[in-house]
């Protein structure tokens, strides 16, 4: 089949059956007409389409090796410095297009699949039937141009211990059967954006695991259909607020919902089984695949489209009310063109210095990725804070277009710019204020701080005890989970009309102790070259 049009997508969306919890409703059908997915759905039907268009099709697609359809060229294998800049094209092309607003585009997983197809060495360390069954599943998303997403971490029950020690092992997504033609998942995974609209989930590994007989049932990389029995997504609130593109310039068009994973007795039949059992392996998978590379090659070039998305509007709104002249907003014009610069020359010199892996595959500079995915999301979040500086009040003196109407000569008169008519204007200063100080811009600024890193939480070692640094002067620590509930915590509950005490009827999560420290300066950063000393460190 290949590349699909945006209608067949649509129709292949409700005709599904997934079990997604939103806004106090169950929705198991006809998605597309439902409000809250309706225009994502939209949004990712439209890429779709580009694949067709003769504007953007060469730059989208490949021929595939099999069929001979054209298929989405983020399935490309790279083998050549020309395979590595087709597949940047292609990324560029749909990222352009939301200007990076969009971080599921379905070329982010299209790349883990293509490194793990192609990692025949890796899984001849386990079992090479693995490595047969994830290309088989390679190919059959290739052909049928499927839009996957994934999830991987642990539920944020309690971060003092692993996600396998939450409530004795009973929380996190794990084996619960193994048959002779499959196996059973049951538990939860925190997070999985775009699922509602997604076909495929990826369940893959997901945490630093210890290596012991106890790690085993949480050792498996899975694929499964997003409508499987079983399967249930709690799916937050979404952040477009009903308002049209004028009004929501990015929410009516980008909010891609995520959603909590719960696995209710799923079955996933062997076919679908990429890793079992092998902890060790789970915990290479992303490093020793390729996958981290492709992946990041994938991020990197969708984060230049944002950063040149806030220079352009930083640019656009000095000019709109004449403060480019001014000697600080100059400097902040200059912060932006020297991230987007630095963006841009991180992929190349990842492209410049590719090399090939055990199995031919030509892979991007790790190296230089990783500096990539480590510099992001800390100056991205200045670029929120850079427009709301530039506009002030200009983000609350907004009319709506319904006011165009009303108020057509105070608007005209009273909100033009020095080169904007006060529609124009109007429009300008949507599209900052959807992109700086909403609740759109606000998740996606934790999403680019959080979405490609880890915790050190997640791959503790069993039974380490979470340790204040040295670097941490007490004054900053607060205290751990246990100290939190047993002192301050029925008193913030009553504040927030919660209830003081767990529901008699859950189990609770244990672990930690009112003595516990937790490190408030942040989250542990990827770590470098493969030299980190914490296996943590190495995961995606
Ligand atoms: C918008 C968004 C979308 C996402 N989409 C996906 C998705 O599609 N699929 C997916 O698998 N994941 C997704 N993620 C999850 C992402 O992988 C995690 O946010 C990331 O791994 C951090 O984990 P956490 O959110 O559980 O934070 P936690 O690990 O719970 O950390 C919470 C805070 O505690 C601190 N902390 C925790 N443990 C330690 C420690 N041991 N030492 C020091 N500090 C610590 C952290 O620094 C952080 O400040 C998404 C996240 C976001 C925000």
């Amino acid at each position: 089949m290949g590349i699909r049009t945006g209608a067949q997508f649509l129709a292949k969306l409700d005709a599904m059956r997934p079990h997604l919890v939103i806004d106090g409703e169950v929705v198991s059908e006809n998605l597309t007409r439902h409000p809250a997915f309706r225009q994502l759905a939209l949004t990712y039907a439209k890429l779709f389409d580009m694949q067709h268009d003769p504007a953007h099709r060469d730059a989208l697609t490949y021929e595939s090796p099999t069929t001979g359809d054209l298929v989405n060229a983020s399935f490309l294998v790279p083998r050549t410095p020309q395979d590595l800049a087709r597949r940047r094209a292609a990324t560029a092309t749909w990222s352009e297009y939301s200007n990076g607003f969009l971080g599921r585009t379905a070329d982010y997983m299209n790349a883990a699949l293509t490194a793990l197809s192609t990692a025949k060495t890796f899984f001849a360390q386990g079992d090479p039937v693995f490595g047969e069954r994830i290309e088989a599943y390679y190919e059959f998303a290739r052909e049928n141009d499927l839009l996957a997403t994934h999830t991987l971490i642990p539920p944020q029950v309690n971060r003092s211990v692993s996600g396998s020690e939450q409530l004795g092992g009973q929380l996190t997504a794990r084996i619960v059967e193994e048959r002779a033609d499959g196996i059973v998942i049951s538990g939860a995974r925190m997070l999985a954006t775009v699922a509602p609209i997604a076909d495929e989930l990826l369940v893959f590994p997901s945490t630093v695991l210890r290596g012991t007989p106890e790690d085993a049932p949480y050792s498996f990389a899975v694929a499964v259909a997003n409508d499987a029995p079983g399967l249930r997504y709690l799916c937050r609130t979404g952040l477009h607020n009903g308002g049209n593109t004028h009004d929501e310039p990015l929410a009516a068009r980008f909010d891609e919902i995520d959603a909590v994973v719960v696995f209710d007795e799923v079955f996933i039949p062997n076919e679908r089984i990429f890793m079992l059992g092998r902890p060790e392996l789970c915990n290479a998978w992303y490093t020793d695949t390729g996958a981290g590379a492709l992946m990041t090659h994938q991020v990197v070039t969708r984060t230049v489209a944002k950063s040149e998305f806030y220079l352009g509007l930083a640019s656009e709104i000095a000019g709109a009310i004449g403060i480019d002249g001014f000697a600080h907003i100059q400097e902040d014009l200059a912060e932006l063109i020297r991230n987007v610069e630095i963006g841009k020359a991180l992929v190349v010199a990842a492209e410049a210095q590719a090399a090939p892996s055990v199995d031919g595959v030509l892979l991007p500079h790790w190296e230089t990725l990783n500096a990539a995915r480590n510099w992001y999301p800390k100056i991205s979040q200045r670029f929120p804070e850079i427009i709301r500086k530039f506009c002030a009040s200009g983000l609350m003196a907004l009319p709506g277009e319904a006011d165009l109407e009303v108020a057509t000569e105070d608007i005209a008169k009273y909100l033009q710019g020095k080169s904007l008519t006060g529609s124009e204007r109007i429009r300008l200063f949507k599209l900052a204020y959807d992109a700086s100080i909403t609740g759109f811009s606000g998740r996606q600024a934790l999403y680019e701080y959080f979405f490609f890193r880890r915790s050190r939480a997640h791959g503790r070692s069993h039974g380490e005890q979470l340790r204040p640094r040295a670097d941490v002067p007490a004054s900053a620590r607060i205290p751990g989970p246990g100290g939190l509930r047993n002192h301050r915590g029925n008193a913030f509950a009553q504040d927030a009309g919660l209830p003081a005490h767990p529901a008699p009827d859950i189990p609770r999560a244990r672990g930690g102790t009112a003595e516990t420290q937790i490190d408030v300066s942040g989250v542990t950063m990827m770590g470098y070259h493969g030299q980190s000393t914490l296996p943590s460190e190495r995961s995606v």
